[in-house]
């Protein structure tokens, strides 16, 4: 079996200038065509939701449209967990929270169901990357809102030359790459 570093740098390539010229945009579109690579990603994503003893220690896993879905679900499979969708504006049914934040490259709103969780749930948020830091935030504040704990953040990528740790700060963030 690949190590999860080979893995990760096999799977995910830059393509230079997309969506606007200067940013270098992360592609993983790769590593979820590799099986096996997909697979352990899950599983190395799944840790971060488990306790000292490698139990799973999450009620919800948050993922955060679109990319962050795709890791997500089966990340809230693998913990036993319930997987709950954050989805950009104008997306979910019925009665939503909104966060709005600034992007490396433009502006977004996120949403979630007002009543996606049990109070006191704890959660676990997943993501592909995590570049300024603007969309875990707004997700974190999402949360909070519901009346949930956050119990920590996971991405796949995290980019070191961008502020998104520092504007984290305090709270939990795993990533399993950092470039
Ligand atoms: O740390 P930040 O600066 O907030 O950037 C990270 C976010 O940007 C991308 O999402 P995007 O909004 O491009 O949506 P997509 O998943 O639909 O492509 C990525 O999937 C993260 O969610
Ligand atoms: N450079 C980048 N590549 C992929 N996704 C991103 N989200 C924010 N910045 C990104």
């Amino acid at each position: 079996m690949r190590s999860l570093e080979q893995v990760l740098a096999d799977g995910i390539r830059d393509i230079p200038d997309y969506p606007q010229e200067g940013v270098v945009f992360k592609d993983i579109t790769p590593l979820l065509a590799d099986h096996t690579g997909f697979g352990q990603v899950v599983e190395a994503l799944a840790a971060f939701g488990t306790d000292d003893d490698g139990n799973p220690a999450v009620d919800k896993v948050v993922g955060i449209e679109a990319r962050g879905f795709i890791l997500a679900a089966p990340v809230a499979l693998a913990l036993g967990a319930g997987f709950v969708p954050v989805r950009k504006k104008g997306k979910l049914p019925s009665a939503t929270y909104e966060e709005s934040y600034a992007l490396e490259y433009g502006e977004a709103t996120i949403e979630v169901h007002q009543d996606a969780f049990a109070p006191g749930d704890r959660v676990l948020v997943i993501d592909d990357v995590l570049a300024t830091g603007g969309t875990v935030e707004a997700c974190l504040r999402l949360i909070r809102r519901c009346g949930a704990e956050v119990a920590g953040t996971a991405v796949l990528l995290e980019l070191s030359f961008l502020p998104g740790r520092k504007r984290l700060d305090g709270e939990q963030v795993g990533a399993l790459l950092t470039v």
